[in-house]
């Protein structure tokens, strides 16, 4: 049995990119860039109105009221540049090229119209309307860096940057193992005596997905070791991670570990000193990994939280370090002494503070809905008041 540091310690140690591939913009979104996003050219490409209006040369408009033929058109993507004459105007709307010659865009709302001639009474203002060209960026400009998660916002930029596909880490494939005779698929499960809905694999699922991975399949097992060995091979050939739940303790049909054994389980490490979760484990066999849960649903996803979010964050060229941002809060109910394995208390947030739950069993899925955050509490911690601090993590 290790602690915890030491555990999360060898998971950081595995959790790193995988190599990358290409992807088409349209399905580039939440995926982490494996290389700088450079832009392919000029924004914009020639200095271009910001405002619907008239180009002019700032001469012509030194005596006011002023009277300029309108001498060409320019909408937004007219792929020559024209030049103003002397003594003229230029009708332009917004992104399209500003004529060479021209100082400035005068907006249309202060500029009259008789026929082909445009009246300008007004001064101008001091704006020139004008975005010259490469002012947004130029070729060749880092527009994202390597590691930037694309979000709605960065993904614009992609596009912008006249690229059609990005080279992106490939997401980790998961295959999530649910063990138990006991376990039914929801909704059939008050049919089945003895029988109790399998949950667990559908919060780790939404977790790992969350965090990047792919999630290829979950599967419900029965405690048959022949079924289970089988069940493994097939994971392993398909995943770069295999989460297996329940069967991680000492009991009879505790399988979860021996199910790989055959197929050259390397154990990393094999339960650790914490509550809830003791008997999570975590290993590697060839190039897969697997990380153990235990199957009580709160412990699972305790520690689903705990070391496969970081780890699969990880993989997917996020940084795990920031799923494991400690923070100082503010207690608003006291806490209890800790015992010898370090504990992660379920919490909510309360009055800006934070608060334990008054149920703490590892099997409770009621109050696993309502939690916010961990709590973490060394081993031989004591008690804890109102308005002490604790370390507090988003559950
Ligand atoms: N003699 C000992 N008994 C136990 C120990 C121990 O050290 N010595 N450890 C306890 C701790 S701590 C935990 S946590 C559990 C974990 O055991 P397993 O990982 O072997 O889990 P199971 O026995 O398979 O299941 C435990 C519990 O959870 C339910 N379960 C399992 N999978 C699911 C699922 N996918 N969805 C919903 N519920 C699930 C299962 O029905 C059991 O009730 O062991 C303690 N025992
Ligand atoms: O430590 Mo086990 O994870 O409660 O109940």
């Amino acid at each position: 049995m290790i602690d915890f540091d030491s555990a999360v310690a060898l998971i950081l140690n595995e959790a790193r990119p995988l190599p990358c591939e290409s992807v088409a913009l349209e399905g580039a979104a939440d995926r982490v860039l494996a290389a700088d996003l450079r832009a392919r050219g000029d924004a914009p490409r020639a200095a271009v109105s910001a405002m619907d209006g008239y180009a002019v040369r700032d001469a012509d408009l030194a005596t006011l009221p002023a009277r300029l033929p309108i001498a060409t058109v320019a909408f937004a993507g007219r792929a020559d540049v024209p030049v103003l004459p002397p003594g003229t105007c230029a009708r332009v709307f917004t992104g399209g090229p500003v004529p060479h010659g021209a100082d400035r865009i005068v907006v249309q709302e202060i500029v009259g119209r008789d026929g082909d001639l445009a009246l300008f009474e007004a001064p101008p203002g001091p704006a020139s309307h004008i975005r010259a060209a490469g002012s947004d960026f130029r070729a060749g400009d880092t527009l994202l860096p390597a590691g930037t998660v694309l979000g709605f916002r960065a993904i614009v930029a992609a596009a912008a940057a006249d690229v059609a596909a990005l080279s992106v880490v490939r997401r980790p494939r998961v295959v999530i193992l649910g063990t138990g005779d006991e376990l039914a698929e929801p909704g059939r499960a008050l049919e089945t005596p003895g029988s109790i809905p399998e949950s667990v694999s559908f919060g780790v699922a939404a977790l790992a997905r969350q965090c990047g991975a792919e999630v290829l399949a979950r599967r419900r097992l029965t405690d048959t070791p022949e079924l289970l060995e089988a069940a493994a091979r097939l994971a392993l050939a398909e995943a770069d991670l295999v989460v297996v739940t329940g069967g991680a303790s000492v009991g009879e049909k505790d399988y979860a570990r021996s199910m790989f054994a055959p197929l050259g389980l390397e154990l990393i490490f094999s339960k650790v000193a914490i509550k809830p979760g003791k008997p999570v484990w975590f290993g590697r066999v060839g190039g897969a990994l697997v990380l153990g849960l235990p199957g009580n649903p709160t412990s699972a996803l305790v520690t689903a939280r705990l070391f496969m979010a970081p780890l699969v964050a990880g993989l997917a060229g996020r940084d795990p370090a920031a799923l494991l941002n400690w923070r100082d809060m503010i207690l608003t109910a006291p806490l209890k002494p800790c015992g010898d394995r370090e504990t992660f208390e379920r919490g909510r947030l309360v009055d800006g503070g934070v608060a334990g739950l008054e149920v703490q069993d590892s099997a409770t899925q009621k109050a696993l809905a309502i939690a916010d955050v961990l709590i973490r509490r060394r081993p031989g911690a004591p008690g804890l008041g109102v308005g002490d601090v604790a370390a507090v993590l988003d559950f």
